[in-house]
């Protein structure tokens, strides 16, 4: 196991929670307080980050509201990158981007990511295959966190199609877990609103941590998650949610909310950690 993961691990046992925090911080939909201010996505961020950092085993923030904005927008992600090292370096930091190109154009991605940003992991589309993605899944010290079965109404256009009698998710689950995680720093990204592909896909993947988003706004079901896709060892799992946290009246209550839901389906199980 790489140390992100470890990191990852120590840290879910240290607070009991597998939650996920996305900072998906949309200008349109910061509070009014926040769209005025100097820094109006960093200042949110930070304010979201002290309410919810004690529920938080992972921050996930979304490139694409930070782009959105231009340099500013790229220059406050830079800033609250810088936060998270310095306030809470102990939980784990995803850059939701959803990246891959050929090697040489993801050697650029890797420097700005894992190097200016400092992230400690990204999201990765694997249809380019391991060669091209050789320069992410080189890099020991980082996580790459590979789509797998996602979230949204339509997944299933390319992800069912089968391929010697199975479906596309299945294949990248079992070619990410037995042959592209050499040094234990790939995880599978599998969407809460699908729980029996999830049950599925530990079935063939029973050690690889899964990014799960969809809970929340997207309306999966926790307890189903965590039937479907916990590990052994009562973790594997990094359960995120953006909007229903960040953007409710009390973003601290939302975050202890889904914590609290986790533990309860945890525990609903037999599960001890
Ligand atoms: O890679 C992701 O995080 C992701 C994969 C997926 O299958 N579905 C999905 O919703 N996401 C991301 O997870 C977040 C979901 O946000 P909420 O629906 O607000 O919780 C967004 O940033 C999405 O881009």
């Amino acid at each position: 196991m790489n140390t992100i993961l470890q990191k990852y691990n120590r840290r879910a046992d240290a607070i009991r929670s597998l939650l996920c925090v996305g900072l998906d911080s949309e200008f349109s939909r910061l509070p009014a307080r926040f769209q005025a201010a100097k820094h109006p996505q960093f200042e949110f961020n930070q304010w979201i980050i002290e309410q919810t950092h004690a529920y938080a085993s992972s921050f996930k923030p979304n490139m694409a509201f930070y782009e959105a904005r231009g340099t500013q927008g790229l220059a406050e992600l830079q800033l609250t990158m810088q936060y998270l090292r310095e306030e809470h370096p102990e939980i784990v930091t995803i850059c939701d981007a959803k990246r891959a190109d050929i090697g040489n154009t993801n050697r650029g991605y890797v420097e700005s990511i894992f190097d200016q940003f400092g992230f400690d992991s990204i999201t990765l589309h694997p249809y380019l295959g391991k060669e091209a993605l050789a320069p992410f899944l080189e890099r020991s010290d980082k996580a790459c966190i590979i789509l797998c079965r996602t979230s949204n109404a339509g997944a299933g256009e390319f992800q069912d199609l089968e391929t010697n009698g199975k479906p596309l998710w299945q294949v990248v689950a079992e070619r990410v877990s037995q042959e592209w995680d050499r040094d234990g720093n790939c995880m599978l990204v599998v969407g809460a609103t699908y729980p029996d592909e999830m049950r599925r896909i530990r079935a063939v993947a029973p050690q690889t941590t899964f990014l799960v988003p969809g809970v929340g706004a997207q309306g999966g079901d926790v307890a189903a998650v965590v039937s479907a896709g916990l590990d052994a060892e009562g973790r594997g799992l990094m359960i995120s949610s953006s909007r229903d946290i960040i953007f409710s009246e009390d973003p601290a209550a939302s975050a202890r909310a889904v914590r609290d839901a986790i533990n309860a389906a945890k525990e609903g199980i037999h599960v001890s950690r």
